[in-house]
C-alpha cells in the first residue's frame, strides 16, 4: 500500500467487564486528576446499574469484527488490532501484539469523532506512552485517521435516526406540527470550557468552544438540512427547532464547563411550550455508558417529569455506512481514495497541527501530530 502501513489499531476509550472492575476503571480513568471522590461514587453506582458491566467493550468487538469483514470484503489485506485507553486490552498490549506479529506502522483509528484534548490528542498521548512502555518508540511508528465529524459515514446514521425519530415525534403529537411542538437536541459530552477553546489547532479564531463546539454545530446543521430535504411528503417533519446541549459535566462546581445540560434544557423548553424532544447523541460513536446512563436513564427521566415525549436517535454502533466510512477513511491515507467531508471545517487534519487540542496539565509526547519527536521510518 503507497503509504507502507502494515497494520491497523482499533483505539477506544474501555470499560469495566465486572463488578470488580468498576473502581479500579475509573482510577485509570481519572488518574491525576482531581475528579472528587463523590462524583466516582456517583459514576460507580452508573456502571453497578449495569452489573458493573459497561457495554463498551462488546460494542468494540462487534465493530472490529465489522470492520475486519468490510476490509475483507474490500480485498484489503491490513490485520486490524484493539486496544483502550483505560482498560483491559490496552492499548501497550496491542501495540506488543502488532509488533511481535511482525508490524512496524500502525494506523489508529479512533472511537472518537471530534477534536478537544480528551477525545483526540489524550488519545495521541496514549499511544506515545504505548510505545514508550513497550519499549517500542524507535521501533514502530503510529499514525491516525483524521477525526472524522464530518465524515458522511458518520453522519449518516444520525440522519436516518433522527427522520426516523421526527416521524414519530409527530405521530406521537397526534399528526401536530414539529416545527412549532417538537425540538431536536443534538447532545455531547460536556468538558471544561478551558479545553474548549484550546480544542482543535491554536490561533483558528473559532468562537469560545474552539473546534470542538464549531464542529459540533456544524454538524448539526448538516444533519437538520439533510432531513429536511428528506422531509415527508407532506414535509411534516420538516422546520423543527434544534440546539447544541451538553451531558455527563463533572469536575469541581466551582470550574465551567460547556451548558446548557441537557435536562436543564429540556425543563426549559417543556416551560417554554416544547411537548416533544428529539435526543441525539452527536458526540458519541456507540451506545456505550455514558448513552445508556446519562441519556436513556436520566434524560429520558426529566422529559417523563417535564411531560414531554422523547425519543433518543441511535448512534453510528456498527451502521454499515459507518464500517464502510471508517475503511474509506484508511484508504484515503493508504490508496489516495477521496476525503470527503460535509462541513466548511474539514476534511480535518491527518497530522495534527502543533499544539492542537493542548493538554491543560503540560506538555506530553504523541504520535500523529507536528509536534511529536521526528518520526522514525521515512515518508
Ligand atoms: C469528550 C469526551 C468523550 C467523547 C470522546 C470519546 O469517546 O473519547 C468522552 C467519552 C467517554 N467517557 C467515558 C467515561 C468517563 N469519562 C469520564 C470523565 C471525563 N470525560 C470527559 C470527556 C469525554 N469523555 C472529560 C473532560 C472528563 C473529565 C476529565 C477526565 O477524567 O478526563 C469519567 C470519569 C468520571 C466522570 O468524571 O464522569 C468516566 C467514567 C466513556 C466510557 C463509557 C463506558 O464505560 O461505556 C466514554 C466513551
Ligand atoms: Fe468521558
Amino acid at each position: 500500500m503507497s503509504a507502507g502501513y502494515d497494520a491497523l489499531l482499533l483505539v477506544s476509550f474501555g470499560g469495566p467487564e465486572g463488578q470488580d472492575d468498576v473502581l479500579p476503571f475509573l482510577r485509570n480513568v481519572t488518574a491525576g486528576r482531581g475528579i472528587p471522590d463523590e462524583r466516582l461514587e456517583e459514576v460507580a453506582h452508573h456502571y453497578r446499574h449495569f452489573g458493573g458491566v459497561s457495554p463498551i467493550n462488546d460494542q468494540n468487538r462487534a465493530l472490529k469484527a465489522a470492520l475486519e469483514a468490510e476490509l475483507a470484503a474490500r480485498g484489503i489485506d491490513l490485520p486490524l488490532y484493539w486496544g483502550n485507553r483505560n482498560w483491559s486490552p490496552y492499548l501497550a498490549e496491542a501495540v506488543q501484539q502488532a509488533y511481535d506479529d511482525g508490524h512496524r506502522r500502525l494506523l489508529a483509528i479512533v472511537t472518537s469523532a471530534y477534536s478537544s484534548y480528551s477525545s483526540c490528542r489524550q488519545y495521541r498521548e496514549d499511544l506515545a506512552a504505548a510505545l514508550e512502555t513497550t519499549g517500542l518508540a524507535g521501533e514502530v511508528s503510529i499514525d491516525k485517521v483524521r477525526q472524522y465529524f464530518d465524515h458522511p459515514g458518520f453522519v449518516t446514521p444520525f440522519v436516518e435516526g433522527v427522520r426516523a425519530a421526527l416521524g414519530r415525534a409527530r405521530a406521537a403529537l397526534g399528526n401536530g406540527d414539529v416545527a412549532r411542538d417538537a425540538h431536536v437536541l443534538f447532545v455531547t459530552h460536556s468538558i471544561p470550557t478551558s479545553t474548549a477553546v484550546t480544542s482543535g489547532p491554536p490561533g483558528a479564531g473559532l468562537a469560545d468552544d474552539g473546534a470542538y463546539g464549531a464542529q459540533h454545530r456544524a454538524v448539526a446543521e448538516v444533519v437538520m438540512a439533510a432531513v429536511e430535504s428528506g422531509a415527508d411528503v407532506a414535509g411534516d417533519t420538516g422546520g423543527a427547532p434544534w440546539s447544541l446541549v451538553f451531558q455527563s459535566r463533572s469536575g469541581a462546581p466551582t470550574t465551567p464547563w460547556l451548558e446548557p445540560d441537557i435536562n436543564d434544557e429540556i425543563r426549559r423548553l417543556a416551560a417554554a411550550g416544547t411537548r416533544a424532544v428529539v435526543i441525539v447523541p452527536l458526540g458519541f460513536v456507540s451506545d456505550h455508558m455514558e448513552v445508556l446512563w446519562d441519556l436513556d436513564e436520566e434524560a429520558m427521566e426529566t422529559a417523563r417529569e417535564a411531560g414531554v415525549w422523547a425519543e433518543r436517535t441511535p448512534t453510528p454502533g456498527v451502521d454499515p455506512a459507518f464500517v464502510a466510512g471508517l475503511v474509506d477513511l484508511v484508504t484515503e491515507r493508504t490508496a489516495g481514495a477521496p476525503r470527503p467531508a460535509l462541513t466548511a471545517l474539514g476534511p480535518w487534519h491527518d497530522v495534527c497541527p502543533a499544539g492542537c487540542c493542548a493538554n491543560p496539565r503540560g506538555v506530553r509526547a504523541t504520535v500523529a501530530g507536528a509536534d511529536e519527536p521526528a518520526p522514525v521510518a521515512g515518508g
